[in-house]
C-alpha cells in the first residue's frame, strides 16, 4: 500500500508519519541516503562494478538478483510450477534463504547449504524472469533488502526506482547485447550468439522492472573497462555516501 502523504508518496505506508513517529521517518530517510544503487540490464556489469565500488567505499554490496535466482533454483529443485506464487512462497517460508552481502562477493545459504555456485546456471537464467514477475516474490525480496542496515551498494533492476527511491546516488548500466554476450562468453560454455539471444530474451522479460530511475546516471559500459566504470561512479558520489 502506498503512503497517502504527498511528501512521502514514493515510500511505503510502513514509513508514513501517520504510522511512525517523525524521528523514525527521519531515520529511514537518512538510512537510504547512504545507499548507492546500481541497476542495469542483464550482464551489464552490475555485480562486478558494485563489488568494486563497495570495496573502494569499505561497505558491503547487495545483489538482489541472487535472491531471485535462489528462489528460482529452490522452485526448480522442488519441481514446482514457477508461475505458482503461493506454492513458491510456501516453499521459501519452509526453506528460508539467507543472503550474505560481502564486499568480495555475495553468498546465498539455505540452512547449512551454500547455493551461490549454482545460481548462475543456464537453467536458472532461463527460469528466473518468470519468478521475478510474481508480485509476491518481489515483495519477499524487497522486504529482505529493506531490512539490511545501510550503508551499502545495492544492485539489480529496481533498486533506484522501487526498493530505495531515496538512495543517495543512483546509476544505471547498459551495453549492447553483443558486447555483453562477448563478456559473458568468458564465463559460460555457450557460444556468443546463443548467449546474446538469451540476454535479449531476458532483457525483454525483465523490461517492466528494469526502467532506469529518472534521477539515475546512465553509463554505457561498452567502451569502458571494468575499472573505468568503477572510477566513473566513484567520481560522482556525494559526500554523505563517501563519508558514511
Ligand atoms: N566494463 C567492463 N569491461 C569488461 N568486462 C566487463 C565490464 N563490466 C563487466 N565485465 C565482465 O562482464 C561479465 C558480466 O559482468 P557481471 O556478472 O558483473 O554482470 P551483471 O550485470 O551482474 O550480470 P547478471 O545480470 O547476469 O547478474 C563479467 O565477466 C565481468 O567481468
Ligand atoms: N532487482 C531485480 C534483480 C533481479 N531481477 C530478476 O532476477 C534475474 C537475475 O538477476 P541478475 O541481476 O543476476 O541478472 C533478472 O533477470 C530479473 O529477472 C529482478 O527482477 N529485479
Amino acid at each position: 500500500m502506498r503512503c497517502r502523504c504527498p511528501a512521502l508518496k514514493d515510500l511505503f505506508a510502513a514509513s508514513c508519519p501517520e504510522v511512525l513517529p517523525p524521528a523514525s521517518v527521519r531515520t529511514l530517510y537518512t538510512a537510504q541516503l547512504m545507499i548507492v544503487t546500481i541497476d542495469g540490464v542483464a550482464a551489464s556489469g552490475k555485480s562486478s562494478v558494485s563489488g568494486g565500488v563497495a570495496r573502494a567505499l569499505g561497505v558491503p554490496y547487495v545483489s538482489s538478483g541472487l535472491l531471485y535466482r535462489a528462489a528460482t533454483l529452490l522452485g526448480l529443485e522442488a519441481g514446482l510450477d514457477l508461475h505458482d506464487a503461493p506454492a513458491l512462497l510456501a516453499h521459501l517460508q519452509t526453506h528460508p534463504l539467507r543472503l550474505e552481502p560481502l564486499a568480495e562477493g555475495n553468498r546465498v545459504w539455505q540452512d547449512g547449504r551454500e547455493l551461490t555456485d549454482e545460481l548462475h546456471s543456464t537453467r536458472v537464467d532461463r527460469g528466473v524472469s518468470v519468478v521475478a514477475v510474481l508480485p509476491e516474490v518481489r515483495a519477499w525480496v524487497d522486504a529482505q533488502l529493506r531490512a539490511l542496515p545501510s550503508p551499502f551498494v545495492a544492485e539489480g533492476r529496481d533498486m533506484g526506482t522501487n526498493v530505495f527511491p531515496r538512495a543517495g546516488a543512483k546509476f544505471y548500466l547498459t551495453a549492447s547485447p553483443h558486447i555483453r554476450a562477448q563478456r559473458r562468453a568468458q564465463e559460460r560454455p555457450e557460444d556468443v550468439p546463443a548467449i546474446e539471444a538469451a540476454l535479449i530474451r531476458r532483457d525483454e522479460l525483465d523490461r517492466v522492472q528494469s526502467a532506469p530511475a529518472l534521477d539515475a546516471v546512465v553509463i554505457d559500459t561498452g567502451p569502458l573497462t571494468l575499472d573505468g566504470v568503477i572510477q566513473t561512479i566513484l567520481a560522482q558520489l556525494p559526500e554523505q555516501v563517501t563519508s558514511a
